[in-house]
């Protein structure tokens, strides 16, 4: 059975000059020891700096070339891309498609659901607003409330070319707009926290020896921590939560549909202990978007729960009380259908799974 968990594949969607680049190059250079790889339509505004501090210069950086993205690149297009970055030569861990600013979101999440390749996987929308422009945005460009509709996680920017009270109309407005519980997070030149999006390794678990170029990104990450990074991790609060008890999938799956919007991310792995759904279950949560990915414990490893939580404003105890509230101490007794809120944000079973673990055919599909 192959362990190798799919790498998730972010959208970054807005509208023309919102910044997405920006946002995109922010994650590039306060990346930790995470590896990136990046889909665009034209390098020309990644600066070539980052991508170089990334290592990311070559065979990993791929270019749609000119144009709409979703219009240009047909499904099979995107996925042979896609496989060229997931190749394991390139030890990628999140990939991260930087659509056109015309692009249609709905259909790049449509072509990446559908994407068969079990190496990769999809991994949230993101939808990138200019808070100065947003108001002539939406009277220009009517599918602007579709794109906020489907958005997983919504970052207002340019928060410094507003003031207090435009802010918090436009973000009472783009509640309105968004799902019920889609996050909302400000910000600043694209400054938000990379863990929202995606795990960052130190640097030490990636590299055995350093480079000079990770030397030099650790340099890099080091000066810039005392504004940026330091900043944007200064805003999220995270709280952790362990058991070695096994949770219930139905009070769990409960607890995530209530999860407050304050709450942006959710990492970690879980251990049902369900007959026949006995695997390591890692749980993946980007504002509104739910996956769960079921794969093989460690040999000798411990069946228990390890979650991390990332947000603003949230209740810790709160959340952790309610957490300790999903522990089941007889999972064994749990009928195979208490497990299908889980599978509905699981991904196919793999053909290579024996056939006793593979889950039921679940009530629905992979998107949350
Ligand atoms: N004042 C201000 N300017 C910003 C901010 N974020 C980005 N910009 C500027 O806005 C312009 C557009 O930013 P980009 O990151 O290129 O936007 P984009 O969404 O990638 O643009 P397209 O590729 O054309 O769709 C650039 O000049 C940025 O420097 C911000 O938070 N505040």
């Amino acid at each position: 059975m192959n362990s190798v968990q799919p790498i998730p594949v972010v959208v970054l969607s807005g509208f023309l000059g919102s910044g997405k680049t920006t946002l995109l190059n922010h994650l590039l250079t306060h990346r930790g020891g995470t590896r990136i790889g990046v889909v665009v339509n034209d390098f020309g505004s990644i600066e070539i700096d980052a991508m170089a501090v990334a290592g990311q210069v070559g065979d990993s950086m791929v270019s749609l070339g000119g144009g709409c993205l979703c219009c240009a690149v047909d499904g099979s297009e995107l996925d042979a891309y896609l496989e060229k970055l997931a190749a394991p030569v390139h030890r990628i861990d999140v990939i991260v498609i930087e659509a056109s600013g015309l692009a249609e979101p709905q259909e790049m999440v449509r072509m990446l659901v559908a994407n068969e390749n079990p190496a990769v996987r999809y991994g949230g929308l993101v939808q990138v607003v200019d808070a100065a422009e947003f108001d002539a945005t939406r009277a220009a460009h009517p599918e602007t409330d579709r794109h906020l509709a489907v958005a997983d996680l919504v970052v207002l920017n340019k928060t410094d070319r507003v003031d207090a009270a435009e802010r918090a109309r436009i973000e009472a407005e783009l509640a309105a707009l968004a799902a019920p519980g889609t996050p909302l997070v400000g910000a600043d030149h694209g400054r938000i926290d990379p863990e929202l999006l995606f795990d960052r390794r130190p640097w030490t678990e990636t590299r055995g020896q350093l480079s000079f170029e990770d030397l030099l990104a650790e340099a890099g990450e080091h000066e810039d921590g005392d504004h940026h990074a330091a900043h944007a991790h200064a805003t999220y609060e995270s709280v952790s939560f362990a058991t070695d008890q096994a949770l219930s999938p139905r009070r769990f799956i409960d607890f995530l549909d209530r999860r407050p919007a304050g709450l942006y991310r959710i990492k970690g792995f879980v251990w049902f202990g369900v007959p026949g759904h006995q695997e390591r279950y890692e749980v993946h949560a980007v504002g509104r978007f739910l996956r769960f990915d079921p794969g093989p414990w460690g040999r000798g490893e411990p069946r228990r729960t390890q979650l991390v939580l990332i947000g603003k404003g949230i209740d810790g105890p709160g959340l952790l009380g309610a957490l300790e509230d999903c522990r089941e101490a007889d999972p064994g007794r749990a009928g195979p259908e208490s497990m299908w809120g889980v599978l509905r944000y699981a991904p196919r079973p793999v053909e290579e799974a024996p056939a006793e673990d593979a889950p039921e055919d679940p009530p629905g599909g992979a998107r949350g």
